[in-house]
C-alpha cells in the first residue's frame, strides 16, 4: 500500500543536470590560471539544488536554500603529494570562506561558501554536503558538480579510496539508509570522451571483449516535456548499497583512464555523471503514481 495524497507535488521535470557558469559560481575562480600551477591546486566542489514546487516538504529545503542559497562553491585545498616535483612553497593560505594564493607580487583572493584547507578529511567534506543531500529525500534535484584542473583531487574528493570513500559512496550509503518501502532507486552513468557520449553501465556484449569497445554512444534527445534525455541511456534497478556499489565499480572501469604530466591516474574522461534516480510512489484517488527526483553527481576533467 502506497501512502495516499490528496494533492501529490507538482510534477518534476528533471533535466539531465544544470551545469553552472564559472561566472555564476566563486569569484573570477579560475583553476587554468597559471598562479595555481605553482600552488597546491584547488578543485571545486559545487552543490546545485533546483527547489521544485513539493508543497508538501517545502518547509526544511526552502529554509535550507533560503540561508545557504541554491547553489554553494566549495573549495578544496589539495595536499602536497609525495609525487609532487614543484618547490612547496605556503603560496595558499585559506580562512573558512577566503582563500589568497600569492605568486610573487600578485595576490588573488576568491570567496567561496567554504573552504576545505589541505588538512580536510573526507570526513569534513562529507558533512557539509549532506544536509543537502538529505534534503532531495524531501523531493529535490541535486547535482554535486567537481571542477579542477587535473590532478587537483576532484576524483578523490568525489570517489575517494576504500579506506578514504568520497562524497558518492558516503552519498549512496546514506540514500539507503533512509530509503522508504515506498521509494526506489536506479542508476546510470556516463562518460564524455572525446565529444562522444558514453553509456558506461552499457551491458557487455559476449562478441566483445574490450570495455571501452562495449560502451554505447549516445544522442542527446529532447524529451516532450522539454527536458534533456539520454537516448538508450542504461538505468538499472538496485536494490541496495551492496548492488549499487558493484554497478557503480563497473562504470567506473569502463571510464577512459590514462595519465598526464600530473596524475598518473588521471580520469581524462573530459567528464563523467552519475545519477541517481529517487523513484517515490504514491496512490492518488487510487492510482499508484511516481515521482523522481535526481542527484547528479558530475566531475569536469
Ligand atoms: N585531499 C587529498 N589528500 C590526499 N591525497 C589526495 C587528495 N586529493 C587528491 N589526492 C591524490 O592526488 C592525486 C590526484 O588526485 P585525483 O586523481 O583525484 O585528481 P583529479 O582532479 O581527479 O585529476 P584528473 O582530472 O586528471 O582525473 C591522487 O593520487 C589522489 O589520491
Amino acid at each position: 500500500m502506497f501512502p495516499s495524497i490528496e494533492e501529490p507535488p507538482k510534477e518534476n521535470s528533471p533535466s539531465l543536470m544544470k551545469i553552472a557558469n564559472s561566472d555564476e559560481i566563486g569569484s573570477n575562480c579560475d583553476p587554468s590560471d597559471g598562479l595555481l600551477s605553482k600552488s597546491p591546486p584547488a578543485s571545486l566542489v559545487f552543490t546545485d539544488v533546483n527547489v521544485v514546487t513539493n508543497q508538501e516538504n517545502e518547509g526544511p529545503k526552502q529554509t535550507l536554500a533560503d540561508l545557504q542559497g541554491s547553489i554553494r562553491v566549495f573549495c578544496r585545498v589539495r595536499s602536497f603529494l609525495r609525487s609532487d616535483k614543484r618547490e612547496i612553497r605556503q603560496t595558499v593560505s585559506t580562512k573558512s570562506e577566503k582563500i589568497t594564493i600569492r605568486s610573487g607580487a600578485t595576490k588573488k583572493e576568491f570567496c567561496v561558501d567554504k573552504v576545505f584547507p589541505q588538512e580536510a578529511l573526507q570526513e569534513d567534506v562529507f558533512m557539509e554536503v549532506e544536509p543537502i543531500l538529505k534534503s532531495s529525500l524531501d523531493g529535490h534535484n541535486v547535482c554535486i558538480f567537481a571542477y579542477g584542473q587535473t590532478g587537483t583531487g576532484k576524483t578523490f574528493t568525489m570517489e575517494g579510496t576504500k579506506d578514504r570513500p568520497g562524497i558518492v559512496p558516503r552519498a549512496i550509503e546514506e540514500l539507503f539508509q533512509h530509503l522508504t518501502p515506498y521509494q526506489s532507486v536506479s542508476m546510470s552513468m556516463l562518460e564524455v570522451y572525446m565529444g562522444s557520449l558514453k553509456d558506461l553501465l552499457a551491458r557487455k556484449s559476449p562478441s566483445v571483449k574490450m570495455v571501452e569497445s562495449t560502451s554505447k554512444c549516445l544522442s542527446i534527445q529532447m524529451g516532450c516535456s522539454g527536458s534533456l534525455e539520454i537516448e538508450g541511456l542504461t538505468d538499472v534497478v538496485v536494490t541496495d548499497y551492496r548492488e549499487a556499489t558493484k554497478w557503480y565499480t563497473k562504470g567506473r572501469r569502463a571510464r577512459a583512464i590514462s595519465w598526464t604530466s600530473v596524475n598518473e591516474a588521471s580520469s581524462r574522461s573530459h567528464w563523467w555523471v552519475f545519477q541517481v534516480v529517487l523513484h517515490c510512489f504514491f496512490t492518488k484517488f487510487d492510482l499508484v503514481q511516481q515521482l523522481f527526483y535526481l542527484f547528479s553527481f558530475v566531475c569536469l576533467a
